[in-house]
């Protein structure tokens, strides 16, 4: 090996049997270090010389990671999403930075319709009931997803899915992205029979709205009091894209007010509080993480939180890696492909 084809990649917030996998895949040349944690701390290995920094979305690349590895040129996120990463700070130190734009939206869409099914049959509360022996059917009355209106907020590859998951099930879809005009009808396929609509109308109209933007400034609480406030009363909430996206507190009061009946999460704003213990009773699934939220809406009675998982099938993992490790030996070789910009 020469000394330069040698690369030092580290790798942040794997999980070991993900480790094990991706150790398959890596190309000789490559100098790879391994930290569970998903925090970059300075006394992790591959400080010094490290090149290409490969993270998950629970590791903040900030300043203060960058200036303990003044080496690294690539930042490359094992992810589609983006927000963990300070854009501007790469740029200023002239680090290029990639991702991973399509590996599961497959994946993302079907969870946001196991959230919105487990929440329309309130699936844990009779499974409960179950697995106590009661096979009594009152109190757990659901709802039909056809004839209802399915809101998209951001009409991109996981959003364009769950269109069509939604157009499945008979579902009116309207969609608002402000990519798109306003009373565009699409006609195309694959999304023929999708409406797209003003912020005002998908806010009023939908009986179900599903989340599938960045987390950016500019969508913030992109769902606050006021946002609430317009809602159709009775209307189910799904997020699988961003806890910042929802200002919580306003949440919690249209749970109360009943303008939201249920909600389906799977991101939560505080999910990133990292807790000293490995949390238990993970249903013998293999806990690997010591990540835990705090949040009044994980125990809230109508409220179904998943813990980021959309993205945890073994398909899109196994693209995830892939894509991956094109992407680096494609920057290495001079060709950067699904570079991130800053929005
Ligand atoms: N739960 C999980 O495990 C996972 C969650 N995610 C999350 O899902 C998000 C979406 O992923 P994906 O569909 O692949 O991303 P895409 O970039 O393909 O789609 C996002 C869409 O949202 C649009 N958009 C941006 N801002 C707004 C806004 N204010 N209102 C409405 N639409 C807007 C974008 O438009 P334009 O292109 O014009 O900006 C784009 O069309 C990711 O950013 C990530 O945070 C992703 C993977 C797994
Ligand atoms: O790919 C992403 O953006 C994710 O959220 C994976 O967890």
């Amino acid at each position: 090996m020469t000394a330069q084809n040698r690369l030092s990649v580290l790798f942040s917030d794997i999980a070991p049997a993900d480790q094990a996998a991706l150790q398959q895949r890596l190309p000789t040349h490559w100098h790879a270090h391994f930290v569970q944690n998903e925090r970059l701390v300075v006394s992790d290995v591959g400080d010094e010389d490290t090149e290409v920094l490969c993270v998950f979305v629970r590791t903040r690349v900030d300043e203060s990671v960058l200036r303990l590895r003044p080496r690294v040129r690539l930042v490359a996120t094992r992810s589609a999403g983006f927000d963990h990463i300070d854009l501007q700070a790469c740029r200023r130190r002239g680090i290029a930075v990639c991702h991973v734009p399509d590996y599961g939206s497959a994946s993302v869409a079907e969870h946001a319709f196991a959230l919105l099914l487990g929440v329309a049959r309130h699936l844990t509360q009779a499974h409960e009931r179950a697995r106590q022996g009661s096979f009594a059917y009152r109190g757990l009355t659901g709802f039909e997803l056809e004839g209802k209106a399915l809101g998209i907020v951001g009409l991109g590859r996981i959003g364009r899915h769950v269109a069509r998951i939604a157009l499945g099930f008979g579902m009116e879809v309207l969609a608002y992205d402000p990519a798109l005009a306003p009373s565009l009808d699409i006609t195309a396929a694959p999304i023929a029979g999708v409406r797209v609509v003003t912020w005002e109308q998908i806010l009023q109209s939908s009986d179900v709205l599903s989340l599938h933007v960045p987390a950016t400034q500019a969508t913030h609480h992109l769902l606050d009091g006021q946002a609430f406030a317009r809602m159709k009363p009775g209307m189910v909430l799904i997020n699988t894209a961003r806890g910042a996206l929802i200002d919580e507190a306003a949440l919690l009061h249209a749970l109360e007010a009943g303008t939201v009946a249920a909600a389906g999460l799977d991101v939560l704003e505080q999910e990133g509080d990292l807790s000293p213990e490995v949390p238990t009773g993970c249903g013998g699934l293999g806990c690997d993480t010591g990540w835990s939220a705090s949040s009044p809406l994980l125990t809230h009675p109508r409220v179904l939180v998943t813990p980021h998982v959309g993205f945890n099938t073994s398909e899109a993992i196994a693209r995830i890696l892939d894509e991956t490790i094109s992407n680096i030996a494609a920057w290495h070789a001079g060709r950067l492909r699904n570079r991130l910009d800053e929005p």
